[in-house]
């Protein structure tokens, strides 16, 4: 048997491996897969394609409450409309609780919004009805999806106590301040109990004390509820406490962010984090720019495999030169 056909047999085996083991993100609860969305924007009477998600891959494990970050235009809110079901992707697979969000119908997808997401928006107006009261801004989701009356009165009242904010229920929103109307608003989307509370710079229009306390309600929601939460934010303070934050670039996810509590031998906690780089399915990884500038690589580099890790090393006979 020449060496050919036993490289074929094995890449068959590989590929029949691969097709029978579990899909990709199987056991998350939110799954971006190559997450593609091209917009169409029109510029001086010619159609330009703009892509703000470039195959921009995640997962999210249920229970999480993690921060996504990056720079103005990279592709978050875009994002955070396709999870929400207010967007639909060019191209890509997305999955949240189980409903793919590239099949579902108009019907399907107003379920999904009432039902699997809630989200919290920036703009404190945008969040709550200003004619009602708080209890009555969390009563009315629930209202819509068919809860008893009973039923209803309690979740309010439970929801708006578990954020600090039971002194509001009889409020207007007008009548409270900006970190009290985010708090109430985080409760309205919690109303129905989703699987994922998404916010968008829920932070952005407060001061950071302010801040701060409505960025606690979302953890205690995370706690005591186990909803997974996701964050967009600018804020360093919301970005540097939770578990996980995720930067995006270009419309994908670049780098990644872990903490996690560590005990020294004197029994001191100390909350340790680690950046990481993504790598994808197709093993393409995102060197950070300021490592491959100190270095001066440039188009291509020398990988070495080790025991327990890769080396990358500067091209030494490239043009560009040098010997890093
Ligand atoms: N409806 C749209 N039509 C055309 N282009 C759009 C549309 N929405 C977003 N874009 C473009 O897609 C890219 C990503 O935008 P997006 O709003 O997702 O970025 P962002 O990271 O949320 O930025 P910011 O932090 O400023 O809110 C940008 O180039 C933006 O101009």
């Amino acid at each position: 048997m020449s060496g050919t056909t036993e490289s074929l047999e094995e890449l068959e085996r590989r590929v029949a491996r691969r097709r029978e083991g579990p899909a990709y993100g199987h056991d998350a609860l939110i799954a971006c897969d190559r997450l593609v969305r091209i917009f169409a924007r029109r510029g001086g009477g010619d159609a330009v394609e703009v892509q703000a998600l470039q195959g921009l891959d995640l997962l999210v494990r249920e229970g999480e409450l993690m921060a996504l970050v990056g720079a103005s235009g990279s592709g978050k809110s875009t994002l955070m409309n396709i999870l929400a079901g207010l967007d639909v992707p060019t191209a890509g697979a997305a999955k949240v609780a189980g409903r793919d969000l590239l099949a579902m119908d108009a019907k399907a997808r107003l379920r999904y919004r009432r039902e699997v997401v809630g989200f919290v928006w920036q703009q404190t107006a945008r969040n709550l009805l200003p004619y009602l009261t708080a209890a009555q801004n969390v009563d009315l989701p629930m209202q819509l999806a068919g809860v008893s009356r009973r039923k209803r009165a309690g979740r309010a009242d439970e929801l708006l106590s578990l954020l600090g904010v039971a002194d509001c229920r009889d409020r207007r929103p007008q009548a409270m301040s900006g970190g009290q109307q985010q708090r109430v608003a985080i409760a309205v989307a919690l109303a129905n109990s989703p699987a994922v509370l998404l916010a968008d710079e829920p932070t952005g229009e407060l001061d950071s004390a302010t801040g701060q306390q409505v960025f606690a309600a979302f953890r205690r929601a995370n706690e005591e509820l186990g909803t997974t939460i996701v964050i967009v934010t600018h804020d360093q303070a919301v970005a540097g406490e939770v578990r996980r934050t995720v930067a995006i670039r270009d419309g994908r996810t670049s780098t990644e962010v872990l903490r996690r509590t560590e005990v020294d031998e004197t029994g001191r906690e100390s909350l340790v984090a680690r950046e990481y780089a993504m790598l994808d399915r197709a093993g393409r990884l995102q060197l950070p720019a300021e490592y491959t500038a100190a270095l001066g690589m440039a188009d291509r580099v020398l990988l070495e495999l080790e025991e327990d890790h890769i080396q990358v090393w500067p091209d030494r006979n490239g043009s560009r030169g040098g010997n890093g």
